[in-house]
C-alpha cells in the first residue's frame, strides 16, 4: 500500500470481521469487547435480516455500536459504511480503532473495496486486517453451496478455523487443508469458541493490498463486482427497500428485488436464502423448547442459522437463544430492564423455509 508515513499515524485502522453465518463473529467481537487490551474500539455491524438482534446479543460494554440493517447487501452496504465511517469521524478522539462486522452472507470485498474507492474515507482510515472466522464443523458443506464462503476465506489476512471442539482430528486436518488451498497466505489460528490472544488478531497492518491485487487485479476498478454499486452509482437504491419492506411481511431475498437489472451471475445460490423474522410478547417455555427442538431436528438443514431473544412468562430475564443447523443452545443473559418492552423476537435464516407454518407454530408459543 503506498501510504506516506504521515498519513499512516492520522489513519485509524479498520479490522473488517468475516464469516459465514454462525461461525463465531459475535463470539470473537464479545471477546474484544470484554477484555482488557487497552484499546478502545468503535463497532459497526452489518446485520442480516430484520429484527435488529446481533446488537442485543453483544455484551454490554461502553464501545459504541452502529447498526446497519440491510439486506440487500450489494446496493446499501457501501454507502451506509461510507456514511457511517464518516460519522465516526467526526468524532475522533473516543476511540482508537474500528471494527467492521460484516453480514454472514456477504462477500467482504465491498466492504475492503470502501477503504480503498472513497477518498474521504481512505484519507481517514486505513484497513488493518480482514478476519475471516471459519466454523470447522460446516464449512466444507459452506464451500459446496455457496461462493461467499470461499470469497471470505480468500479474502482474509487472518483466519481462525474455530469450533474444533465439533470435529475430529481428520476432519480438521481435512478442512484445513482446503482452506490452505483457497487462501495459503493468511495466518491460521484454530479456535474454540474464538479463544485467542487478541494480539494475534488485531492491529495486525496485515490487509496486504499487493496481495489481493494479485488475486484480483481489478480490485480496484470501479464496477468490476457488475452486482455492486459504488459510492457514485446512479440505481434506484429504494429497490431493495422496498422489496425488503413490502416483499412478503416478514421474509426477505437476500439480495435485490425481482425486478432487478443486476448481473447476478456470480451470486445465485444466495437468493434462495431467506430470513424470517418472528415477534410475540411472553412465551411459555413449556410449548417453546419442545416447539423449537422439533423445528431444528426437522428443518435443521435448511436453518443456516437462528437467533433470538425471548421473554418467557413470570421469568424476570432475558432468554438468548443460538442455532446453527442441528444445534441449538440458549441461556439466560441478563434481566430485562424497566423501561424495556418485554418482546420475544426470534429470526431464523435458511433455504427453503416455510414462513407461514413457522409462524403459526412460534404463536402457539405464546403465554396463556
Ligand atoms: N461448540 C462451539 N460452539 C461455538 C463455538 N464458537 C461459537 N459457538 C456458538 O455458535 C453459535 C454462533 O456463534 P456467533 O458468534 O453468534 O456466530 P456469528 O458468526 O456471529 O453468527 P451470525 O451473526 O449469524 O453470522 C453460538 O451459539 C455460539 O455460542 C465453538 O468454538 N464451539
Amino acid at each position: 500500500m503506498s501510504q506516506t508515513q504521515d498519513a499512516a499515524v492520522e489513519q485509524i485502522p479498520v479490522t473488517v470481521l468475516t464469516g459465514y453465518l454462525g461461525s463465531g463473529k459475535t463470539t470473537l467481537l464479545n471477546r474484544i469487547l470484554t477484555e482488557n487490551h487497552g484499546q478502545r474500539y468503535a463497532v459497526i455491524v452489518n446485520e442480516f435480516g430484520e429484527v435488529g438482534i446481533d446488537n442485543d446479543l453483544l455484551v454490554e460494554s461502553d464501545e459504541e455500536i452502529f447498526e446497519m440493517n440491510n439486506g440487500c447487501i450489494c446496493c446499501t452496504v457501501r454507502g451506509d459504511l461510507i456514511r457511517t465511517v464518516q460519522n465516526l469521524m467526526k468524532r475522533r478522539g473516543s476511540f482508537d480503532a474500528i471494527i467492521v462486522e460484516t453480514t454472514g452472507v456477504a462477500d467482504p470485498a465491498p466492504v475492503a473495496q470502501t477503504f480503498f474507492m472513497d477518498d474521504d474515507v481512505r484519507a481517514k482510515a486505513k484497513l488493518d486486517a480482514v478476519i475471516a472466522v471459519v466454523d470447522a464443523r460446516h464449512v466444507l458443506q459452506r464451500l459446496e453451496d455457496t461462493e461467499e464462503a470461499e470469497d471470505q476465506i480468500a479474502f482474509a489476512d487472518v483466519i481462525l478455523l474455530n469450533k474444533t471442539d465439533l470435529v475430529t482430528e481428520e476432519e480438521l486436518a481435512t478442512v484445513e487443508a482446503r482452506i490452505r488451498a483457497i487462501n495459503p497466505y493468511a495466518v491460521r489460528h484454530k479456535t474454540e469458541r474464538c479463544a485467542i490472544d487478541l494480539k494475534a488478531v488485531l492491529d495486525r497492518g496485515a490487509f496486504d493490498l499487493d496481495r489481493i491485487l494479485s488475486l484480483d487485479p481489478h480490485f480496484l476498478e470501479h464496477g468490476h463486482h457488475e452486482d455492486e454499486c459504488g459510492p457514485d452509482c446512479d440505481h434506484d437504491h429504494d429497490h431493495g427497500h422496498h422489496h425488503h419492506a413490502h416483499g412478503h411481511d416478514h421474509a426477505h431475498d437476500h439480495e435485490c428485488g425481482p425486478d432487478c437489472d443486476h448481473d447476478h451471475h456470480a451470486h445465485d445460490t444466495p437468493h434462495s436464502v431467506k430470513s424470517i423474522s418472528l415477534r410475540q410478547g411472553d412465551l411459555d417455555p413449556n410449548m417453546f423448547f419442545p416447539w423449537i427442538n422439533q423445528v431444528t431436528q426437522i428443518q435443521g438443514p435448511n436453518i443456516l442459522r437462528l437467533k433470538g431473544i425471548l421473554a418467557f412468562k413470570g421469568d424476570p430475564q432475558r432468554y438468548v437463544v443460538q442455532g446453527v443447523h442441528m444445534i441449538v443452545e440458549g441461556n439466560h443473559q441478563r434481566d430485562w430492564k424497566a423501561d424495556e418492552p418485554r418482546e420475544s423476537r426470534l429470526v431464523f435464516i435458511g433455504r427453503d423455509l416455510d414462513f407461514e407454518a413457522l409462524k403459526d407454530s412460534f404463536n402457539a408459543c405464546v403465554a396463556e
